[in-house]
Formats: structure tokens, C-alpha cells, sequence
């Protein structure tokens, strides 16, 4: 809907109200268009504004009729029927301004923001502007396709222009009044203002306002301009095919008229709109809100569990992990005490640590007080504080020490966390005297960038606790999920079928670098090699050897069998020979020195593969990639259907969530569990069973017992699963 008013005698006021973004629906749509029939139709009316209902401007396209048949006036001409009226109109922006919404504010001849100037955050001063402005549409798997591509170019450059469309990055108020998006910034009230500055041009000439009539600011060339937009799109999300088409839209804005440049923006918009990427990336954008409504097979609620104010927090060890984590939770504004027993450690960290802050606040456009945070040796230093992130050695017996002293040393009502990735958390929690206190806070590395945060709520940990983390991680910019207490929790329980099946690959005849292409070729930044080299092979090895697997002293069939199913003992071999990746300048490939980054192919390994299946007589055979992304990724997603069975994740959206922000999975393939039901469940079913035919040592390829169940009810959209799972074997 939107409402319609005259003001200050001759203001038509129009205000858009559809809460809580002000998404244009069918209904908002229709409103303006009637709103902007009445205001210039309407003799006493000499200018109008166009606002939005509760501080918010306009949240762009109604994204949930995007997946319907559309009805109600189309927003092109809607917008040119605006930029054409022979009264000014003036764009009132408040709040966010987004897609559908900027093209508005684009087709109207003046707009006006809000901004507020400097806001001091605890110890962190910004810039906070409370509008915020930008073309997203290519994060749904579209193009600003209301005129966007053809308008935003013409106004303010091409390459800026580019940046914004192809990015999807919102823009503060600040920066939009510097693009040239904006006419004027403001403190006070914007529509006020608005409608001040609106009574002020009455009369004036229009025709200098139109942004359809102007010309992009020639450039000296274009073509290489298009070209290095077109790589850096290409190579920044691979596979997708939005960014493609913006940088095209754009390229048709540099070189065409305005009317031949929309007829090929809706060209290129009809192509995206039904894809299979823009579904996906629409379905995530609303898996990523749901994961925030988390619950937990207790009965605990996102919304009936109230989270405990942290103002003040400690971390334990300041290796890779703790570094990050204390950064991180200084950038959030908390005060950190940062605990460290090994003297050359803490020296390194209290160096480390400021500079990581420095060039994130170099970075961020912030400025930070290093005071926030002190550094200790002692333990005793963490008395007085609301939470505690311990993050020392992976060693259950130093933890539970850990936990021993720190319900000993801290407030009784102090949440004490672990970032432990793989040890149990209900076995900690019981160290303590308040084990309803404890949960698990897994960050991922490096940790002050890396948007995941798996909160690990254990058998007694209490609502109020797990809120607490959940709230914490998004105050820190985490995208939180919560999961149950399990070997590997949700992430890295799925990544071990995962790495498995890549091994299982290589002993048949695949190479490091065909299994990296196909998964590359997928999308994810990295295959699963070279990011194995990456993060080191020594991790998983140290983790193997601590589970009594990584015993390479067995020969003949022993040497590939633990516990009656196959192993591969590549990887614990790999290690023996010092290559542990990067670090070394040897792994699955080689680098031309330790701490090096680009992979080259490496005979010593192609050598040594032939020889180790020859030694287990193993004939190896063409594998194709077909093959290399079904046993790889249909394995990982069966592993995401038996987390879901057993209530450790909550519902698939988690599941998605984990994997596209902790672990690469390409965004525009929804995360594994939305991949599934593209691919269909039957044909997941289908494939697994006869993977498993021909591998029946890998007892894991059988289909779950949830994904069968599923296919028995018709395999059902994804957004329905959730009424099939039943957590029957939920760990609480
Ligand atoms: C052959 C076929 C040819 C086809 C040709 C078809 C041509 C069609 C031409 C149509 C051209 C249309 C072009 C266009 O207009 C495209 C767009 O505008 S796409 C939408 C672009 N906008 C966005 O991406 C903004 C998305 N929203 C946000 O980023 C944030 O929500 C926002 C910054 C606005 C606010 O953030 P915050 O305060 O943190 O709130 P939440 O994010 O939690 O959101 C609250 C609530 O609102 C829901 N929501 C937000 N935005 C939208 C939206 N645009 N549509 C629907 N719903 C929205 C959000 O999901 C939350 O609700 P939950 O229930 O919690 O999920
Ligand atoms: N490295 C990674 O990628 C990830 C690690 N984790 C987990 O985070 C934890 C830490 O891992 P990293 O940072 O990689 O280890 P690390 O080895 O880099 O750092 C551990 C630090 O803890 C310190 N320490 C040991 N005992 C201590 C004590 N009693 N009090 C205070 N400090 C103590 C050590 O001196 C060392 O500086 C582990 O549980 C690990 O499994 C979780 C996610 C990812």
C-alpha cells in the first residue's frame, strides 16, 4: 500500500507501507501509481515526495513473488511515468534505499538522504549513516532490471557503476552523496527536509533532472575497461552467471541509447530470472534470516530465550584462534581480557593482535582504542568477566583443566565457552559447576574474518546460555548457527565423508589436480586439495593419530581397513614425508618455498601415487568428473540428511548456512542441502546406492535413513522438509 497526503498546502506526500522493508509488492506498486496519478492530477499540488513508512525507504522488490506469477502494475513504466511527470519528485530516503527501491529514487528528479554523523561504539568510533543505498539484485541471481543498469551508469560513471551493480554493495549515505547518487545529506527529520527542499524547486525546469536523457561520461576505453570487469567477475564467483549479465547491462549503458539499453536489460533479465541460480540465491537469502530463529530439541527458542548482556570477555590461549577471536570481540566493542600461559606467545600476540585490528579498521573506515583489550599470563585476570572463550591446544585433558580453574576463578554466572572443533563439549560442561553455562563457540579461521560461528549447545546447556552465544556472534558480524553436540558438530562432521571420498578417488586413479578441478569447476573457490594444502595436512593427521587411525606400520589389505570399512592412509603418509602444504612447500602439490601460495603440479606425488597403488595392487581408471563431484558432494549432503535426522541441525537452511559461509560452497548453489533438492532426491538416492554397490566397505554411501523417507513422501521442496524430520534420535 502506499498513502497519500497533501502537505505544507501544496506537497502531495506519498508514503510507502508495506513493513518491514517497504517492499514494493503488487499492492505497494499499485499504490504508488494511483498515489502519483492523484498528486499530478491535482491543481493545488505543485511538487511531490516519495517516502516510506517507519524510517525505512524501500526494501526493493518483494523477493517472495519473485517465485510466483507477478500481477500488478510492472515497476518500469511505473518509474517512468515518475521521472516523466511535470511536477518535481522528490525521493525521501531513509533508512535503506535497495534494488526496486534505488530505481525509484533514481527515477525521481531530486533525492535526500539521512545522515548521521559521528557515532561513538564503546571503544569504536564510525561514520554511522543510517541510510544505506545499493543495488543488490545480483545476490538474488538478477540484475537491477526497473531501469537500474541503464540509469545508475548515466549518473554517476560507468566504473562506479560497476562497481555497485556487480558487487550488490550497499553504500552509506556519506558515500552516495560523494558517487553523485544523492543530491543532499541531512540530520534532521529527511522527509521535513524533503519537503522543504521540494516546496523550494517548484516551478523549476525538469529537464536537467531526468537521468534517462543524459549520456555516460565518455571513458578512453572501454573495451579493456569491460573486459577486466568481466575477469574480476568471473574469477570472483565462479560459475555465476548474474555478475556476467550486470557487467553486459552495464556495457549496454556505455554504449547504447537509453531505450535500446532497457530493451537489453530485460533481454538479459529474462535470462536470469527463472534460473536455477536465482533461486537458489533467493532461497539462501531467506535460509540465512532463518537461521537466526533457531531452536534446539529441548524446547529452547530463539524467541523465548532471553540472552544475558556481555560487556566484558576473556579468551584463553592466543594461538591462530584466540588472536582472531580477541580481535573479533574488540571490533564488536567489548572490553577483552586475553589469557596466554607461554611468555613468547603472549609477547607475539600483544603485537599481532593490534596490527590485525589496524588493518581491519583501515579497512572498515574505523578507528579503534587498542585499550580495550589487556593481556595476561594469569588466569586469575578473567574474575570479573561475562564470558570466556577458551581456545588452547586441541587436548581434552588441558581443557578440562581449563574448565576446572575457570569455574573455580570466574563469577558464578559467567558463560564459559570452548572453541574446541572437535571435543566434546558435554564432557567439558561437566568440569564445571555450572555445566547449564557451557556451550561450544566455534569460530572458524582466520577468525576475525570468517563470517561462521557454530554455537554448540550441549545436553544441559541452558537457554539463556545458548541465546547469549547466538547474540554475541552476531554482534560480532557472525552468521550464527546452532547445532547440537556431536563428533565434528555439523561443519566439519560433513567435511570428513567429504575429504574421505577424495582419498578414495585418488587410490582409484584420480589426481589431486582433476578432483580440484571439478569441485573449482562447481564453484568453490578452492578444491579440496589445494585447500587441504592451505590449512595444513598436519591437523586432520594429528587429529587421525590422537583417534588411533593414522597407523601406517600395517601392511598388505590391514593398510586400507579400520574398523571393517576403508581407510585411506594417503594423507598420515603424506605427513610422514614432511608435507604437511603451504607451510611446507609441499602437500598435494608443490610451492616454490614453505609459506608459498600458488599450487604447482608435482611429479614426486604423481610418482608416488602410481607406487602406492601399485604396492595395493590397485589398477586405477579414468574418472570423469561427474563421478568426482557426485562421490564427493552427495556423500557430504547424505551426512547433512543424518545431521538433520538426529535433531544436530535444526533444519536445512543451518546446514546451507554452514557450508556457504564456513566452507566455500558457491553461494548461487543454495548451500548442499538446496543442491539436493535441485538434483532431486531421487537421483541422490539413485547415485549413493550405486556408489555403494561398488563400494560396500564405505558404509556411509547408503542413503540416510531421513533422505529415503523423504523420497518415500514424494520428495517434497525443501521448505517442507521439515515437517518429514522427525529427531526420534536427537542427542538431547
Ligand atoms: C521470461 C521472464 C521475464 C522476466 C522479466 C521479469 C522482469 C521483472 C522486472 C522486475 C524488476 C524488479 C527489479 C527489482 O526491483 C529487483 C529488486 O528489488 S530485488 C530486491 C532487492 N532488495 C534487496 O535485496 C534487499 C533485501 N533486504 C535486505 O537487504 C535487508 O532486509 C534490509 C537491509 C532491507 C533490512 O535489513 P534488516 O533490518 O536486518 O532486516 P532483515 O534483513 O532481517 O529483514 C526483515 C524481514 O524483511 C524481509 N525482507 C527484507 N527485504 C525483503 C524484500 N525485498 N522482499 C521480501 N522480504 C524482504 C526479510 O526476509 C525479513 O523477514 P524474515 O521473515 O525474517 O525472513
Ligand atoms: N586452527 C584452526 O583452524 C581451528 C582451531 N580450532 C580450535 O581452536 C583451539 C585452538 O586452536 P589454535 O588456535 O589453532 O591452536 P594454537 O596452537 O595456535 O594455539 C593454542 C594456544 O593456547 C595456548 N595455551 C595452551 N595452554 C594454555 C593455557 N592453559 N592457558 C592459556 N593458554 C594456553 C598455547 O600457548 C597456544 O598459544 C583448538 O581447540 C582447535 O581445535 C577451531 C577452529 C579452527
Amino acid at each position: 500500500m502506499a498513502q497519500y497526503r497533501r502537505v505544507s498546502g501544496s506537497v502531495g506526500l506519498i508514503t510507502l507501507q508495506n513493513p518491514p522493508v517497504n517492499a514494493l509488492s503488487a499492492s505497494v506498486r499499485q499504490g504508488i501509481v494511483d498515489s502519483v496519478k492523484r498528486a499530478l492530477g491535482d491543481q493545488k499540488v505543485k511538487s511531490v515526495v516519495i517516502c516510506g513508512q517507519n524510517g525505512v525507504f524501500c526494501g526493493g522488490a518483494d523477493i517472495r513473488e519473485f517465485g510466483r506469477q507477478m500481477s500488478g502494475p510492472p515497476l518500469v513504466p511505473m518509474i517512468h511515468d515518475i521521472e516523466a511527470a511535470n511536477k518535481p519528485v522528490v525521493a525521501a530516503i531513509e533508512g535503506s534505499a535497495l534494488g526496486g527501491g534505488l530505481e525509484l529514487a533514481l527515477g525521481c528528479h531530486y533525492r535526500i538522504s539521512h545522515s548521521k554523523a559521528v557515532v561513538y561504539h564503546c571503544f569504536i568510533m564510525t561514520m554511522s549513516d543510517q541510510a544505506k543505498l545499493g543495488l543488490p539484485e545480483v545476490t538474488l541471481g538478477l540484475l537491477p532490471a526497473a531501469g537500474g543498469t541503464q540509469r545508475l551508469p548515466r549518473l554517476i560513471g560507468v566504473p562506479a557503476a560497476l562497481n555497485l551493480i556487480t558487487t550488490g554493495r550497499h553504500v552509506t549515505a556519506a558515500e552516495a552523496l560523494q558517487l553523485g547518487i544523492l543530491d543532499h545529506v541531512t540530520e534532521h527529520n529527511t522527509v521535513d527536509v524533503a519537503v522543504k527542499f521540494a516546496l523550494s524547486v517548484t516551478g523549476e525546469s525538469l529537464d536537467g533532472r531526468r537521468i534517462s536523457s543524459f549520456s555516460c561520461a565518455p571513458l578512453s576505453d572501454l573495451d579493456s575497461l569491460f573486459e577486466e570487469a568481466m575477469l574480476k567477475v568471473r574469477s570472483a564467483a565462479r560459475g555465476a552467471i548474474a555478475p556476467v549479465a550486470c557487467v553486459q547491462a552495464v556495457r549496454a549503458a556505455a554504449t547504447l541509447p537509453y531505450a535500446q539499453g532497457m530493451e537489453r536489460e530485460k533481454e538479459l533479465m529474462a535470462t536470469l530470472f527463472h534460473s536455477g541460480q536465482a533461486r537458489a540465491l533467493q532461497y539462501f537469502f531467506f535460509a540465512q534470516r532463518a537461521v537466526g530463529r533457531w531452536s534446539t530439541p529441548s524446547g529452547a527458542r530463539w524467541d523465548t530465550s532471553q540472552p544475558r548482556p556481555v560487556r566484558k570477555a576473556a579468551v584463553i590461549g592466543l594461538g591462530t584462534m584466540g588472536r582472531g577471536i580477541t580481535v573479533a570481540l574488540a571490533q564488536a566493542g567489548l572490553s577483552v581480557v586475553a589469557v596466554e600461559t607461554h611468555a613468547k606467545q603472549l609477547m607475539e600476540a600483544t603485537k599481532a593482535v593490534p596490527s590485525m585490528l589496524k588493518r581491519g579498521a583501515v579497512r572498515g573506515g574505523t578507528t579503534i582504542e587498542p585499550d580495550s583489550i589487556t593481556y595476561s599470563q594469569n588466569l586469575q585476570a578473567v574474575a570479573d568477566v561475562d564470558l570466556v572463550i577458551e581456545a588452547v591446544f586441541e587436548d581434552m585433558a588441558l581443557k578440562e583443566k581449563v574448565f576446572q580453574q575457570l569455574s573455580i576463578i570466574c563469577k558464578p554466572d559467567t558463560l564459559l565457552c570452548t572453541n574446541t572443533s572437535s571435543l566434546d563439549v558435554d564432557h567439558l560442561a561437566s568440569q564445571t559447576r555450572h555445566p547449564e553455562l557451557v556451550v561450544g563457540m566455534h569460530f572458524f579461521a582466520p577468525a576475525h574474518v570468517m563470517k561462521l560461528l557454530e554455537v554448540v549447545y550441549g545436553r544441559r546447556s541452558s537457554p539463556a546460555a545458548v541465546a547469549t552465544a547466538m547474540q554475541l556472534g552476531k554482534k560480532m558480524g557472525k552468521v550464527s548457527v546452532a547445532v547440537g553436540n556431536c563428533r565434528g558438530f555439523a561443519g566439519n562432521r560433513m567435511l570428513k565423508r567429504y575429504l574421505e571420498q577424495a582419498f578414495f578417488l585418488l587410490e582409484e586413479g584420480a589426481t589431486p589436480e582433476l578432483v580440484d578441478r571439478a569441485l573449482e569447476e562447481f564453484g568453490f573457490p578452492m578444491g579440496v586439495f589445494r585447500m587441504s594444502d592451505l590449512s595444513g595436512l598436519d591437523v586432520g593427521w594429528r587429529v587421525r593419530k590422537a583417534d588411533g587411525l593414522a597407523d601406517t606400520s600395517l601392511t598388505g589389505t590391514s593398510a586400507r581397513v579400520r574398523q571393517g570399512c576403508r581407510y585411506s592412509p594417503l594423507g598420515d603418509l603424506l605427513c610422514e614425508h614432511g608435507r604437511f602444504g603451504q607451510k611446507t612447500g609441499r602437500g598435494w602439490y608443490q610451492y616454490d618455498k614453505p609459506g608459498g601460495r600458488v599450487a604447482k603440479s608435482d611429479p614426486w606425488l604423481h610418482n608416488f601415487l602410481d607406487e602406492y597403488r601399485a604396492r595395493h595392487g590397485l589398477v586405477p581408471r579414468c574418472i570423469d568428473q561427474q563421478e568426482v563431484l557426485e562421490r564427493c558432494l552427495f556423500v557430504l549432503i547424505n551426512e547433512g540428511f543424518q545431521i538433520l535426522e538426529e535433531g544436530i541441525a535444526a533444519g536445512p537452511e543451518d546446514i546451507d548456512a554452514i557450508y556457504v559461509f564456513g566452507y566455500g560452497w558457491p553461494r548461487h548453489r543454495g548451500g548442499p542441502m538446496f543442491y539436493a533438492d535441485m538434483v532431486g532426491l531421487e537421483r541422490v538416492v539413485e547415485r549413493l546406492e550405486r556408489y555403494h554397490q561398488a563400494h560396500p566397505d564405505v558404509p556411509y554411501l547408503q542413503p540416510s535413513g531421513l533422505l529415503r523417507r523423504l523420497v518415500a513422501n514424494g520428495s517434497p521442496p525443501i521448505h517442507k522438509w521439515r515437517n518429514v524430520i522427525k529427531n526420534r534420535n536427537s542427542q538431547l
